[in-house]
């Protein structure tokens, strides 16, 4: 997040010098916390347990702090259902392991039930500026928030494997008839969140590689590095035209 941070300040134009920014959490090792200008850009680790410690103590925070007008995106990588490589998927509904549009916690015992909705009007303004950006493709679709990246994913090469190559096609050609286009690890519990919060919320993230063609992100190292800046460029456009810095 050092890095996105570093880049809204020069796509921002703001004053001082870029090698100043300071990790704010720096006294802890949970996570890192950037502000550069009007933007917090921090890190969230890996998994619901993790996001969701950082968002409660987020939540806070803007609320103490008195922040109005918040817009909160989770930018990342993901691995993509029928998509190639590269491309940024806006999401639409984050959607559990059976492809529902929601997020189960456990409170005292009892389950709760919170709709993992996104701001429509959000999605819709990237998409539109995705468009304005060359060489980003870009969808709206739904993404799965797994936890588990191996079993959980439907992935045939973690230390444990379950099932057969002809069930992990069947739920990847379930989950891509539901409308999924991506899985990663973190979008239900943060739209839930953002969304019972009232904070506008869009997660942006792109694929490493098409489930439909492996399991093993192969891609070179370079090319993985310029994917994964699509999400933040087309995040950094979004800031620029709501600030009014670009028409
Ligand atoms: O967007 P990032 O943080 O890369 O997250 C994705 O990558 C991690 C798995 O490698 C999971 O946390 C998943 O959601
Ligand atoms: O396949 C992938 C790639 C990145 N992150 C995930 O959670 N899954």
């Amino acid at each position: 997040m050092r890095s996105f941070a570093q880049f809204i300040h020069e796509q921002l134009n703001l004053p001082g010098n870029m090698a100043d920014i300071r990790d704010i959490c720096e006294g802890t090792d949970r996570y890192s916390m950037f502000k550069v200008g009007p933007v917090l850009s921090i890190s969230h680790g890996m998994g619901v347990p993790s996001i969701s410690i950082m968002l409660h103590e987020l939540i806070k925070l803007l609320y103490h702090a008195r922040c109005r007008d918040v817009i909160i995106f989770r930018i990342g990588t993901s691995g993509g259902v029928g998509l190639s490589a590269g491309t940024v998927v806006i999401t639409d509904k984050a959607v559990d392991s059976f492809f529902r549009p929601q997020f189960e916690q456990v409170v005292l015992g009892k389950v709760i039930v919170r709709s993992t909705e996104l701001d429509e009007d959000v999605a819709q303004e990237l998409l539109q500026y995705s468009s304005e950006l060359p060489d980003i493709p870009t969808v709206i679709g739904n993404t799965m928030c797994t936890h588990d990246f191996y079993e959980g994913q439907g992935r045939l090469d973690g230390a444990l494997c379950s099932f057969s190559t002809e069930e992990k096609w069947e739920y990847l050609r379930k989950a891509s008839e539901a409308g999924v286009r991506n899985i990663e690890m973190e979008s239900t519990v943060f739209a839930a969140m953002c969304r019972v919060c009232n904070l506008k919320a869009a997660v942006v993230c792109v694929t490493l590689l098409n489930r439909f063609e492996g399991d093993q992100i192969s891609t070179p190292h370079d090319v993985l590095l310029e994917y994964q800046q699509r999400p933040q460029c087309l995040v950094a456009h979004f800031i620029k035209k709501r600030l009014a810095l670009i028409s």
